[in-house]
């Protein structure tokens, strides 16, 4: 059955006790989890470590975009009560391929059903992991009904750091970052006071900054004139860390370490001059606090998301990632320098952003995402990024981001901007 969206369908049949290779499951003590862009690079770890502990994990749900025949193979393996795809001829097509299999889930699509299932009432986990902007509505959807949050989703926290605050506050959900240097970041500060887990007051804790590692990304230490060239295959090609292509050229430009200063600024009640962004091409450390007191406390690990999301999956318990524990003795050296903000300007742009407030953080937002994919395409050159973000940002003006409605209105207006000014410059 294919439905564009549907309230009822999760009234669910289960047995008080099935058998799952030979271990005795008892459903009720099973987390339901839906999975945001769950055919990503998140998506796809996420479901290796709930693969891993299937007594504490149910999928509920998965959605895709558009890349069906993923969506299906997760869905035979995965059994979820739903399935989400953005496009309705999608949807009949894995209805009818789950249903030739003999799986009883149930396809829904488009924007609504994202939120429909990000927002169940019989969920207990939302991982939000689809990528960009479209991750808001579903994101905050499921802070509004109070669920825990996995918070892939950097660009819902920049985009509507304020809304997604509060709404955390008010409905008691549990935010918890996957982001891999929040995630560490996390897991270097005193626990959480509120059940939000969202901290404040953190110059009270003995904090006195965050030192946020950067990679550097695949063009570390290279001077602007070098990077006039470069390709998106180069761009793509992490150094450390594999990840989907928008992530990969957002850490190239850096602009992903500007996203993160902003998305620490919401998670840790900070400001931008708290956070200083470290340089370690090593991707070992993958944060640190420091504290007043001269200690600074740092999370290590192998660069695999799996720690993370395993992390915010278990917390505060420590469950099996898949993930081998550290080498310490083969690690050869740890570098840390600081960044060339000549050279990658974008984390300066973040920083404007973030101290404008209001809706400046989603103009930025905006601008990056259609600058990246106009990169992506060909249309202009990995250069012009910052060049276009900083036009979008200077032309459109700073308004209050206090609702849902205002922050889509700019980010449409600092999307048709942006590409008007691409358009602008492939004719030239
Ligand atoms: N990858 C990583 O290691 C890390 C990622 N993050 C963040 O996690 C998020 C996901 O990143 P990543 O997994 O790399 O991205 P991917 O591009 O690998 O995956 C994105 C997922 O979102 C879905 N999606 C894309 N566009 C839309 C849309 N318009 N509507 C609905 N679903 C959509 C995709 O579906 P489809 O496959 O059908 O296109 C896919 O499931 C990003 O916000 C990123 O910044 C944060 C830290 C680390
Ligand atoms: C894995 C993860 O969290 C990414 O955000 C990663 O940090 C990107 O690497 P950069 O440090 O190069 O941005
Ligand atoms: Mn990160």
């Amino acid at each position: 059955m294919v439905a564009s969206a549907c309230s009822s369908f999760y009234a669910h049949k289960r047995t008080p006790f099935f058998s799952l290779q030979g271990r005795r499951v008892n459903p009720s003590m099973q987390k339901r989890i839906v999975v945001l862009g769950a055919t990503g690079s998140i998506g796809t770890s996420t479901l290796d470590v709930i693969a891993r502990h299937p007594e504490r994990y149910r999928v509920a749900a998965l959605t895709a975009h558009v890349s069906r025949d993923k969506l299906l193979a997760q869905c035979l393996q995965h059994h979820p009560d739903t399935a989400v795809i953005a496009h309705e001829h999608d949807a009949r097509w894995l209805s009818a391929a789950l249903q030739d299999a003999g799986c009883e889930t149930q396809v829904l699509y488009g924007e609504q059903a994202l939120c429909d299932v990000a927002s169940a009432a019989d969920v207990d986990v939302v991982v939000a992991a689809i990528m960009g902007g479209a991750g808001l509505a579903p994101t905050l959807a499921a802070v509004r009904a109070g669920h825990q949050i996995l918070l892939a989703n950097k660009e819902s926290l920049v985009m509507a750091g304020p809304l997604f605050t509060d709404a955390a506050r008010q409905s008691g959900a549990r935010v918890l970052p996957v982001d891999s240097e929040h995630n560490a970041i996390f897991q270097c500060l005193p626990a959480p006071s509120s059940s939000t887990a969202l901290h404040t007051d953190l110059a009270q804790a003995g904090v006195i900054r965050l030192l946020l590692t950067a990679s550097g990304g695949p063009f570390r230490g290279w001077s602007r004139d070098q990077l006039h060239d470069v390709t998106p295959e180069q761009a793509c090609a992490h150094p450390n860390w594999s990840m989907g292509r928008k992530i990969s050229v957002d850490s190239a430009t850096m602009m992903n370490k500007g996203l993160e200063i902003i998305e620490a600024c919401w998670l840790f009640d900070l400001t931008p001059d708290d956070i200083h962004v470290v340089v370690h091409p090593q991707s070992i450390v993958h944060s640190m606090v420091a504290y007043r007191d001269g200690s600074v406390l740092a999370q290590l690990g192998n660069p695999d998301m799996r720690t993370p999301i395993a992390h915010a999956l278990a917390w505060p318990e420590r469950i099996d990632s898949g993930v081998a524990p550290l080498d310490v003795f083969s690690m050869a050296q740890f570098e840390f320098r600081p960044p060339d903000e000549e050279a990658f300007p974008c984390l300066g742009l973040a920083r404007r952003a973030m101290n404008a407030g209001g809706t400046a953080p989603v103009v930025l937002n905006a601008a990056n995402e259609v600058a990246v994919d106009a990169f992506l395409n060909g249309q202009i050159r990995f250069t012009a990024i910052p060049k276009l973000i900083d036009e979008v940002m200077a032309a459109l003006p700073v308004v209050a981001a206090d609702t849902l409605e205002t922050i889509f209105a700019q980010d449409a207006l600092a999307r048709d901007y942006a590409a008007k000014i691409v358009a602008r410059w492939c004719d030239e």
